[in-house]
């Protein structure tokens, strides 16, 4: 058996203020997580994500590939996207999310970085359809998978950063006025080589 130096227990709110970032700590085993890995590094529909930065387009070092009750499109930074048809282990998990924390999810965004060279910069999760016209709060849970990353959050208007590592079976949820007063990022770094899976469930409003 591997002991590990360090597991991440339950915490409330790592922000300090203007958004709430709960840390779950680990939800899932070593073996299940590993299992989880494994199943979808080989199973979901990985492709390069296209964006467009000040009209350039650019090919992401990072895969994504973004699941749903239905296919959902939407248009954002200059390419469409569409989301298929649920693959089963991730319609498991997520209906094992919604247990936990007691909150619907209809699609999820799933991002592969092969190493810690691919990474994603400084954004905010803020597209008008993740945002509910009724004024609800924007939920996002984040579940990660393989190797431990940064990830990194900033204030958009006070010098303030917090940073938070991600461990595989790791469930963190984005809710509140988190996506209006912070971005987050996950950067690089030449320490890690192997790859990590990040599945943020969210509720997409389509338009
Ligand atoms: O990989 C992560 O933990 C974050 C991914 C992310 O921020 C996103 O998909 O919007
Ligand atoms: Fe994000």
């Amino acid at each position: 058996m591997t002991l590990e130096l360090f597991e991440p227990e339950r915490r409330g709110n790592i922000l300090p203020r203007d958004g709430i970032v709960e840390d779950y700590g680990l939800i899932l085993n070593q073996a299940q997580s590993d299992q989880y890995l494994r199943y979808f590094l080989h199973h979901l529909a990985w492709q390069r994500d296209e964006v467009v930065l000040h009209g350039q387009h650019y090919i992401t070092g990072r895969k994504v590939v973004w699941y749903g009750d239905e296919h959902y499109q939407y248009r954002y930074s200059g390419s469409l996207k569409q989301a298929q048809a649920w693959n089963s282990g991730l319609f498991r998990l997520k209906q094992h999310i919604e247990g936990l924390i007691g909150h619907p999810f209809n699609s999820c965004l799933a991002n592969l970085y092969e190493h810690g060279q691919q990474a994603v910069g400084w954004h905010s999760d803020d597209e008008p359809s993740l945002v509910s016209k009724a004024g609800h709060e924007t939920v996002i849970a984040s579940l990660s998978f393989g190797a431990t990353r940064k990830m990194r959050f900033k204030h958009k208007v006070q010098p303030e950063h917090i940073d938070v590592l991600l461990q595989s079976g790791q469930l963190i949820v984005m809710r509140g006025q988190t996506q209006k007063y912070w971005k987050h990022c996950i950067s690089k770094t030449a320490k890690v080589l192997d790859p990590r899976i990040n599945l943020t469930f969210r509720y997409f409003f389509p338009g």
